[in-house]
């Protein structure tokens, strides 16, 4: 099933903070609807990734800034194989680690490269014809202000943290989180959203015609389920 707003496609804007679900509701939403799916974080931590990797200064706006429009970013929009690759190079797991997710505050608050993600985001969603859904932290404020449905997932920074630390100890060879782990997880999560919130340049923020959805009480199911709602009342419209 494709989905679509009278003649076009259905475009859906999710933004939130760090861990509130946003990846996880966004891929099994454009999955269920038959649309593409847009990982917008991992554009900015693969061109965070590159910028370690060529030993660019991270501190240094201008360097970064310089160095900007160098790599080349392919994004699969296939919500059940979403992948990404930066000059051919597939770093869909090394831009999971600790290093770049330390870095990507920094790299993704310079406005040079903002520009060039945003352009290329906007051509990713303008070519995806069974709609979109594009999930980040600027979507429904700068990068789609016209997006069909816009949501604004939000979640308590304790269940945020339990969730992650769960993911991260779910993982082979990962040692169980204990309270400790759960804590540095929460103080981790809150810098970021404070980086990400606070930088000049299209900051985190919920767009004023947003839906906002607390998915603190709520299953993962029952916010895929808010979403497609949202979704489905949008095209009866
Ligand atoms: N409603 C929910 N109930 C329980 N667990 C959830 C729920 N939503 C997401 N999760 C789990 O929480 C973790 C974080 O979710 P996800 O990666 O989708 O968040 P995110 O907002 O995309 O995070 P980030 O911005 O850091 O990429 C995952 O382990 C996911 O399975
Ligand atoms: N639209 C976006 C998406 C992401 N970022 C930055 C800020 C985040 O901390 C980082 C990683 O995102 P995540 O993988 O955790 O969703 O990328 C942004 O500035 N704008």
């Amino acid at each position: 099933m494709s989905t679509s707003v009278a003649a076009t496609p259905v475009v859906v804007a999710i933004d939130g903070p760090s861990g509130t679900g946003k990846s996880s509701t966004s891929k099994a939403v454009a999955a269920r609807m038959g649309m593409r799916y847009l990982d917008t974080g991992a554009q900015y931590r693969a061109i965070t990734w590159w910028m370690l990797h060529a030993g660019v200064d991270i501190d240094d706006p201008r360097a970064v800034a310089a160095a900007a429009g160098k790599p080349s970013i392919v994004s699969g929009t296939d919500p059940l194989a979403p992948s990404i690759t930066i000059d051919g190079t597939d770093v869909a797991a090394p831009i999971r680690g600790e290093r770049v997710t330390g870095a990507v505050s920094a790299v993704s608050a310079v406005p040079e490269v903002r520009t060039l993600i945003t352009d290329l985001q906007r051509s990713i969603a303008a070519e995806a014809d069974g709609g979109i859904v594009v999930e980040g932290r600027d979507i429904g404020t700068t990068v789609l202000p016209d997006a069909d449905v816009k949501i604004f997932l939000t979640a308590s920074p304790e269940v945020r943290a339990a969730r992650r630390s769960a993911e991260v100890s779910g993982r082979a060879g990962a040692p169980a989180a204990g309270g400790a782990d759960v804590a540095a997880t929460q103080a981790a999560l809150l810098r970021r959203d404070a980086a990400d919130s606070g930088r000049k340049t299209s900051p985190l923020a919920k767009a004023g015609d947003a839906t906002e959805v607390d998915t603190s009480e709520l299953t993962l199911e029952q916010v895929i389920e808010c979403v497609v709602t949202l979704i489905e009342e949008r095209g009866r419209r």
